[in-house]
């Protein structure tokens, strides 16, 4: 899927505040249709929380949050899901007593019409059809992420980079247009985070899922991404390509702690 012009998502102005902590400070940007858009920058720097204002998980103490040009500021994150927006979380939100395929289908409920909810009434009719239509659309994303082999497994029993990957395919199923990821790579291994990265750049392109992320892995921002903004202390400080925001000299120095003007210590080698 190419990237256009259209924004799907705009932020404008958003502050947030927790008390007297600014956790955001007048953050804008947007991100347009077919965009994989990462957010980076220092512990606390308001990643999450400008992640949980796009969900509608926080109100914004000021500023507005635009999806196709809608104003969803006081909208609930259930009303945004329907109009189109699905998210991961950076600790795992899966029902860990539940079989890998029901915590996927928990994914698609606000999907069913009415008569498949109740669809022992209406079985035999349009309700079979529907929920035939819904397990192949899980099925699909079951192929797509590679978890056929554990579709009826417990979801709690098993090792950690496959429940992250069961948790994307159940923000998957709600086929959104727009992906939020809250640290997909967080606590795997080089191998799990290859697989991530592969899966992510597949549901942006193949999928047409426009992501914005959330990702500590500097390597696998700067390699995936179309576009990275950079925060610090709530604001936004830079905002680019991978390449310019590798090169920006106060990223450098406020996100990644190197200062290429700094002289060397006393006593450090000097290559
Ligand atoms: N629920 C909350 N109540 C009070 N303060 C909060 C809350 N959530 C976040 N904060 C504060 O807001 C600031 C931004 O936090 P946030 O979690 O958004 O940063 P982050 O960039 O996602 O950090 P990390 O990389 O560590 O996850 C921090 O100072 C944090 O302590």
């Amino acid at each position: 899927m190419s990237v256009s012009d259209t924004p799907v998502l705009e932020v404008r102005d958003v502050s947030l505040a927790f008390g007297g902590v600014r956790a955001l400070t007048e953050v804008s940007f947007q991100v347009n249709k077919g965009e994989l858009f990462s957010i980076i920058g220092p512990n606390g720097a308001g990643k999450t929380s400008m992640l949980n204002c796009v969900s509608g998980r926080y109100k914004p103490t000021a500023g507005r949050v635009y999806m196709d040009g809608r104003d969803v500021t006081g909208l609930s994150p259930n009303v945004r899901a329907t109009l189109g927006l699905g998210r991961t979380f950076q600790n795992l939100a899966l029902f860990g007593h539940m079989s890998v395929l029901d915590n996927i289908m928990v994914g698609r409920h606000h999907l069913l019409s009415n008569n498949a909810v109740s669809g022992a009434l209406y079985w035999g009719t349009g309700a079979r059809k529907e929920e035939l239509a819904h397990r192949r659309k899980v099925e699909d994303i079951i192929d797509f992420l590679e978890i056929a082999h554990i579709r009826k497994a417990v979801a709690g029993t098993l090792p950690y980079g496959l429940r992250k990957r069961v948790e994307l395919a159940r923000a998957m199923a709600v086929e959104p247009k727009v992906i939020l990821l809250d640290e997909p790579m967080a606590g795997m291994n080089l191998e799990e985070k290859e697989d991530m990265a592969r899966y992510i750049v597949d549901l942006n392109e193949e999928w047409g899922m426009t992501v914005i992320m959330i990702e500590h892995d500097m390597g696998v921002v700067m390699d995936i991404s179309h576009r990275v903004m950079v925060l610090e202390f709530g604001r936004k400080i830079a905002e680019g390509l991978p390449d310019e925001i590798m090169s920006n000299e106060r990223v450098k120095v406020a996100y990644l702690g190197v200062d290429d003007d700094e002289p060397a210590q006393t006593g450090e080698q000097v290559a």
